[in-house]
């Protein structure tokens, strides 16, 4: 390591060296490439997946929902890594929906011969498009989202599907649907009420789509915390992906499989579900390793991946 260093040259600031570490270590990793999405590994066990469409406002193309499948699913099939964090490139987190792409899905179904057949292809493309964003409650790696300007429409479906929200002050919200003559269809209508945990605001927000500000959003549950600006939000939520990253993978991805599965089920459900994940998991080394350093206060223990 100190010879590859002092390769750098000395004229280097501290902050280009790390850069340049971070480029090394994030080499050694395996990291999916995307069209509509940029991911990198800037921490240990940290993937950092970033919405990369800045010219066209990270608006989401045909190909931004098959690849947000794609990404997510690899993730959380990928042992390297534990923690995800989702952001969007460029002026805004994203615009929703390319609106052409709507267009084109109604005349591309207006060409089939009958009322089954128009049916058939529209709901596949709606399942199509909710896979992209169910895909990130599916993956049992935790996603935390910095929100930045813009977020309309598909991208509220999008953070909704998150586990942790954080936003800027410049961000702003809305269920943009209905006003381009839809009901919200990938998520936002199921997820919303249960996020922010008030189904008559919920409801207010969906059936008129009117836009609200980063206050708004932290006073109704919507985020947990509002950043001066996307640098130290990303900053914040870098350290926090770091130090989930350093727990029991074991224990962290059971804990969101647990919440998502209880999200919408009875207690007695999510009771009986944690139970039997538990009945397999509570086996493996992590449980007494992190138990036995809390006990005698010993430092936090190492976790293989998982
Ligand atoms: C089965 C699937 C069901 C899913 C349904 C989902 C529905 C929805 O998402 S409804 C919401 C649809 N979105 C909108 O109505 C937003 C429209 N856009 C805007 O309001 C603004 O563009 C925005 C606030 C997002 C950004 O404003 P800003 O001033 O920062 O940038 P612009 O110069 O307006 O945009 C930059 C370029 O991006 C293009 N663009 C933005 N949004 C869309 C969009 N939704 N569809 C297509 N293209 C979009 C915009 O035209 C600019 O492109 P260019 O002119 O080539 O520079």
């Amino acid at each position: 390591m100190a010879s590859l260093i002092k390769t750098i040259g000395f004229n280097q600031s501290r902050k280009s060296i790390s850069n340049f570490l971070l480029r090394a270590y994030s080499s050694n990793t395996e990291v999916p490439q995307f069209e509509t999405l940029a991911v990198s590994v800037p921490k240990k066990n940290v993937f950092h997946v970033e919405l990369n469409r800045p010219k066209k406002a990270n608006t989401f193309s045909k190909a931004m929902w098959l690849e947000l499948h794609q990404c997510f699913s690899s993730l959380s099939n990928n042992p390297e890594c534990r923690v995800i964090v989702l952001s969007g490139q460029g002026k805004n987190f994203t615009g929703g929906i390319e609106l052409n792409s709507l267009v084109e899905m109604a005349a591309a179904a207006e060409e089939l011969p009958d009322t089954a057949r128009k049916a058939r292809f529209h709901y596949h493309f709606i399942k199509y498009a909710q896979d992209g964003i169910t895909a990130l409650e599916d993956c049992v790696k935790p996603v935390l989202t910095v929100i930045h300007s813009a977020c309309v429409g598909a991208g509220v479906d999008l953070v909704t599907a998150a586990d942790i929200r954080y936003c800027t002050e410049d961000a702003w919200f809305q269920v943009k649907e209905v006003d381009v003559g839809l009901a919200a269809d990938v998520g936002t209508l199921q997820r919303l009420p249960k996020v922010i945990g008030n189904d008559s605001i919920a409801r207010e927000l969906c059936l008129t789509g009117r836009k609200f500000d980063a206050k708004e959003a932290k006073e109704i549950g919507l985020v947990s915390k509002v950043f001066p600006d996307k640098d130290s939000a990303l900053n914040h939520v870098m350290e926090l992906a770091v130090n989930i990253a350093a727990k029991s993978p074991v224990a962290v991805q059971t804990t969101k499989m647990s919440m998502v599965y209880s999200q919408s089920r009875p207690n007695p459900d999510g009771l009986e579900h944690v139970r039997l994940l538990n009945a397999v998991m509570n086996q493996g080394e992590d449980l007494p390793k992190a138990a036995m350093a809390q006990a005698t206060k010993s430092p936090p223990p190492e976790f293989d991946n998982l």
